[in-house]
């Protein structure tokens, strides 16, 4: 085992609290996996994630789930939000879940459960670059490859999974 582990950027070797094993998080996508991450970071500036693609901008799908700590806890689905963040969480993971063993697509879901305006769009938000949306969304969704969707992200709107496609 190398002393220095050379992670890709924004990769963690954490220890797993139930079973004491290692295992590996993303601190920006909030992806998890027991395997090491092979790329190591590439010295660049700007944007580059692990794969090295230096974009300025990204289109993201995003689905998001409210909880009555949002800073607007309304949607178009609900006026009064009153679910806790836990709560958001495990649906959230229902949802992500249902994604990653192809149930449902993404932009289904997003279609039915996000609680943001572009939920009419299949969560599609367009494209945008830094400084346009909330820090941990930005890190989160410039951290992610082509086609990769990330982990739970908090931000003060709720949490939210993403899905980059450009
Ligand atoms: O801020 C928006 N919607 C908020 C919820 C929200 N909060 C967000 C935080 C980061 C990224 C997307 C987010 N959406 C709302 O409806 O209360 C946006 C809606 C749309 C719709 C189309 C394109 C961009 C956007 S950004």
């Amino acid at each position: 085992m190398p002393e220095t582990e050379q992670l890709p950027d924004g990769w963690e070797k954490r220890t797993s609290r139930s079973t004491g094993m290692s295992y590996y998080l993303n601190v920006h996508t909030k992806e998890s996996q027991w395997d090491q991450p092979t790329e190591p970071a590439k010295k660049s500036s700007g944007s580059a994630n692990s794969s090295g693609d230096s974009s300025d901008e990204v289109q993201c799908l995003h689905l998001l789930v409210k909880h009555k700590g949002s800073r607007r806890p309304s949607s178009w689905r609900e006026d009064n939000i009153t679910r806790t963040k836990e709560e958001a969480q495990m649906l959230l993971e229902v949802y992500r879940n249902k994604i990653v063993n192809n149930e449902a697509t993404f932009e289904e879901l997003a279609r039915s459960y996000s609680d943001c305006s572009s939920a009419k769009r299949g969560g599609d938000l367009g494209k945008f670059g830094r400084g346009q949306m909330q820090p941990p969304f930005e890190k989160a969704a410039f951290a992610l490859n082509v086609g990769q969707m990330s982990g739970i992200v908090d931000t003060d709107s709720g949490v939210h999974i993403i899905l980059r496609k450009a």
